[in-house]
């Protein structure tokens, strides 16, 4: 099935920009990825504007197709959720000012400042708020767990999850290369927390657009990944 043609170009200008790169990589959970996303290198306005587009229109779509998805402040996570928060946030006033213009973003900092206005969140307050996480991937997701757990401390409630990338590979285990596909953390945020957890573009969108560009060589090397560590779900 041919992708549409906004992932087309957005993964088009990922790859143009090195933040779709294929080769070899270590991943933050030790596993060896023959690919790798690096949303730090999404810094050029163009592409910051459509990462940013993308996002601002997932969620909003997923909003009107279940309107009891109700939020109130997207939490991007430190460091790469950061900017992934204000742009997007920036965007969804732009999409629709009397729906999205008065939502707010914050984040935690790594470190917790002692001195002037001190804490670890800048930004909106979580207290009592509907949350949105908004970060790049999730593979093992001990960075959304991290979130996760700033969120309750802080008194919020966590109502959803959306990310550049679902790998699609099973939740990384000591004993995870069997070759027998397990549930991804992806599924398992779902299903612990009943929450959607969304994402703008899949391994098979990156398979497909390989395809499209008959890169054999890289195409060889996703399946063997996948075949080592797919996920069940
Ligand atoms: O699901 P996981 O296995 O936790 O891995 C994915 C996370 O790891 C990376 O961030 P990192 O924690 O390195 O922080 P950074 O944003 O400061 O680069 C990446 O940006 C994801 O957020
Ligand atoms: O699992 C990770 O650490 C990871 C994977 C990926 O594709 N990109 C990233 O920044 N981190």
């Amino acid at each position: 099935m041919a992708l549409p043609e906004f992932k087309q170009k957005l993964l088009s200008d990922c790859v143009s920009a090195d933040a779709l790169k294929f080769g070899t990589f270590t991943l933050k959970s030790k596993r060896v990825s023959p690919y790798f996303v690096n949303a730090g290198l999404f810094h050029k306005a163009r592409l910051v504007r459509s990462i940013s587009t993308a996002y601002a229109q997932t969620l909003k779509a997923h909003g009107d197709s279940d309107p009891t998805f109700q939020w109130d402040v997207l939490f991007g996570p430190a460091y790469k959720g950061i900017p992934l928060a204000a742009v997007t946030a920036d965007k969804l006033a732009d999409l629709d000012d009397g729906k999205f213009g008065d939502k707010s973003y914050s984040f935690n900092r790594k470190e917790a400042k002692d001195h002037g206005e001190g804490g670890n969140i800048v930004g909106a307050s979580l207290k009592g708020q509907k949350v949105v996480i908004i970060d790049d991937v999730i593979t093992a997701g001990t960075a959304i767990r991290e979130a996760i757990e700033i969120i309750k401390k802080e008194g919020g409630e966590l109502v959803g999850i959306i990310v550049a990338f679902d790998r699609q590979e099973k939740t990384p285990t000591p004993t995870d290369d069997d070759g027998k596909p397990g549930p991804s953390a992806i599924g398992q945020l779902r299903k612990q927390y009943g929450i959607p957890v969304l994402a703008i573009l899949t391994l098979d969108d990156v398979v497909e657009y390989l395809r499209g560009l008959g890169r054999e060589d890289d195409l060889k090397q996703l399946d063997e990944y996948r075949a080592k560590y797919k996920a069940s779900d």
